[in-house]
């Protein structure tokens, strides 16, 4: 897969990118969270050039024409995925430093600056959804999320006849977690999630089925990756649909050999996280 036709036409509008991304980042960094809002300073200058792009590499982007927002530097990977060896099935796959740092600061600052966070009832983590509706991605620079919205099509991940068209941001602090779930039949079922600014580990454990219940020992872990800022992870068939998944509550963990991602030993410590989860809900 040739990184070429997203890279060549970032590269030409870098300097501009760099520009407008070091006005994210500040804003991004003085965005604090106070008596449960979030301050809205994090808005980045919208990107008005537009330019049509097409994939003739990989033919993946069909029918009307794409158009990307030139300003968001977000390219193809050149470097294959991490996924869990066989007999585990297909489907999971995880890309480190999937963007860079000023990317994930003009994120972090585009979601900081939704007003709209909902707190839940059951967990602590609060949530933010946004389905691309008219103004796309709620505009606050969604410019970003349409550009990566187009990388994943343009990499297989989607479907571009199924494309994300429904975004989830989970802010987590301290040792916030969720609880083992699947994203439901709602959604096609596959799931891509950028982690931004601090790391946690992912763990998918088997579904049972109604009469395995209370016979099958269900703390079995049926993989774990280490998702680490900035980077994607993706998940669909199996994973999705045999699979739970899920975060524990832990300030603090160690992983092991079983940790995609991870170096043996290597030590997880909790901080201040937001995921941003791209779907195609039906
Ligand atoms: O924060 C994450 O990485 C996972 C979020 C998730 O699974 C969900 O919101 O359904
Ligand atoms: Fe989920």
């Amino acid at each position: 897969m040739s990184a070429l036709d997203f890279t060549a036409m970032m590269r030409e509008e870098k300097k501009i990118a760099k520009a407008k991304l070091k006005n994210a980042s500040r804003a991004g960094v003085e965005g604090e969270i106070e008596g449960g809002q979030i301050s809205s300073e994090g808005a980045v200058e919208e990107g008005i050039e537009k330019k049509k792009i097409t994939d003739t590499d990989t033919g993946k982007i069909e029918g009307n024409e794409t158009i990307v927002n030139s300003i968001p530097p977000i390219a193809l990977p050149t470097a294959p995925p991490l996924s869990p060896p066989s007999p585990a099935p297909a489907g999971l796959d995880y890309y480190a430093d999937f963007i860079d740092e000023e990317t994930e600061m003009a994120i972090a600052s585009y979601a900081r600056s939704h007003q709209n966070w909902n707190t839940l009832k059951h967990a602590k983590r609060r949530v933010l959804e946004i389905p691309k509706g008219d103004v796309d991605w709620g505009g606050c620079d969604g410019s970003y999320i349409e550009t990566l919205c187009n990388v994943l099509i343009s990499m297989g991940v989607f479907p571009s006849k199924l494309p994300p068209n429904h975004l989830l941001i989970n802010e987590y602090t301290g040792c916030q977690g969720i609880l083992p779930h699947t994203d439901g039949p709602m959604y096609n079922s596959t799931t891509a999630t950028l982690s931004l600014e601090s790391s946690t580990i992912f763990y998918f454990k088997k579904r049972l089925r109604s009469d395995e219940i209370g016979v099958v020992n269900d703390e079995v872990i049926g993989g774990k990756v280490l998702l680490k800022p900035r980077s994607l992870v993706v998940f669909a068939g199996d994973w999705y649909e045999k699979y739970l998944h899920g975060i524990d509550e832990e300030q603090e963990e160690e992983c092991g050999l079983d940790v995609l991602g991870a170096e043996e030993g290597e030590s997880v410590v909790r901080g201040h996280r937001i995921s941003l989860t791209l779907r195609h809900k039906y």
